[in-house]
């Protein structure tokens, strides 16, 4: 799939164009890193106390050092008309992180819940614009949250996805897809980058299971191709055992790596696949892969949804927007403060399209 930046067709003088965005804004803060060194200090900084930044509405922004952050990541709200300017006329293709994203982060897991409002909010969205939730949950985990069949769906941070049946599968790195009915009424295609894994991740999930049961608090979720290890109830003072066990049980297996989310280990395979991957792949099988017509958006909240990010930024081909109330480096290009933004945004992108589409329909039957 070729990079938008060097597609021969994206216009410089186009001041709609992604091209000429000015992404060279200094931030004169000291930002939390995306890469730190040491699992224990990675583990202190994977979920802040937030710095208060709004007045309990999602429209004030008071708190000084996150408005100085808020210069290289503008709001996503305050940008809304600069950001649907790149999307006229093109096709706006939206993905999704689930956790801290569309449902806020709590201490237990499995009770993640998503409001009715933002299903409908979401449901509408997709009604819309193509749509895909890119999780790092198992697929049918996100899907028992979300329950909404109109969306696409992209399981064990993109390694299993439900997505369209495209014409093109360059993206897929020579691996296989099969075509499936399990989306009402329309044929879609399952592409699961690593299957040869699944023994060896049930294998080290029960190991680890086993090996943490007496640390208080500690949980360890089995997510098809990955395993997450939550510290969240875990008293700080064995945060560093969870580290350890985790370390331990991955030494004999030298094919699974360890990344870092929201007071969560995330162990997965090796292999070279990951949301910005999977984000690629949905493009290309839903036919839009070009910048010439496609805008795509990926809103999350984590340090997984990074790679989505970078490959929206390198390429210059859409906006990768992050969820988050504390300041931090990323890959985005824009912000939004907590879930209660994101359903605030993906309302206006709902409104926009459809007095898009009815704009054009009027024009066109002033032509006839
Ligand atoms: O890619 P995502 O959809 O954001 O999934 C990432 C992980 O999300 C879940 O854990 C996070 O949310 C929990 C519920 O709010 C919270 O308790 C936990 O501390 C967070 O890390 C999920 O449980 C993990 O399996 C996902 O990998």
């Amino acid at each position: 799939m070729g990079s938008c930046s060097n597609d021969s067709s994206s216009e410089n003088d186009d001041p709609a164009s992604l091209e000429n965005l000015d992404d060279e804004l200094v931030l004169p803060l000291k930002l939390m890193p995306l890469h730190t060194n040491g699992w224990l200090h990675d583990m202190k900084l994977s979920s802040p106390t937030a710095v208060r930044v709004s007045n309990g509405s999602s429209s004030g922004t008071f708190d000084p050092i996150y408005r100085a952050w808020t210069k290289k990541y503008p709001s996503a709200l305050n940008a809304f008309d600069h950001i649907v300017a790149y999307g006229k006329g093109k096709k706006i293709a939206l993905f999704l992180d689930y956790d801290g994203t569309l449902s806020p982060i709590v201490d237990e897991p499995d009770n993640a819940v998503m409001s009715d409002q933002m299903r409908e909010v979401v449901k509408n969205a997709a009604l819309q614009l193509p749509t895909a939730i890119i999780s790092g949950r198992s697929r049918d985990k996100v899907f028992d949250f979300v329950k909404l069949t109109e969306l696409y769906y992209a399981g064990s941070h993109g390694m299993d996805i439900m997505g369209p049946v495209g014409k093109h599968d360059s993206a897929t790195d020579g691996r296989s897809s099969t075509n499936s009915n399990e989306k009402q009424g329309e044929e879609v295609k399952i592409f699961q980058a690593a299957t040869e894994f699944l023994p060896m991740i049930d294998e080290f999930f029960r190991l680890l299971v086993e090996k943490t049961k007496a640390i208080e608090g500690a949980k360890v979720e089995n997510n098809k191709f990955c395993v997450s290890v939550h510290y969240r109830n875990v008293a700080e003072k064995d945060w560093q055992l969870v580290s350890q066990c985790t370390n331990d049980v991955l030494k004999l297996y030298p094919r699974l790596r360890l990344t870092h989310g929201r007071k969560v280990l995330e162990v997965r395979p090796v292999i070279d696949w990951n949301k910005g991957k999977a984000v690629e792949f949905l493009l290309d099988s839903l036919d839009l892969a070009s910048c010439k017509n496609a805008l795509p958006i990926y809103i999350g909240d984590d340090r997984t949804d990074e790679d989505a990010f970078k490959v929206l930024r390198d390429d210059k081909r859409g906006f990768g927007i992050l969820v988050s109330s504390v300041p931090k480096d990323s890959h985005a290009m824009y912000s939004l403060v907590d879930p209660s933004e994101v359903m605030e945004f993906l309302k206006r992108l709902v409104m926009w399209k459809k007095e898009e589409a009815s704009d054009s329909r009027f024009l066109n039957s002033d032509r006839q």
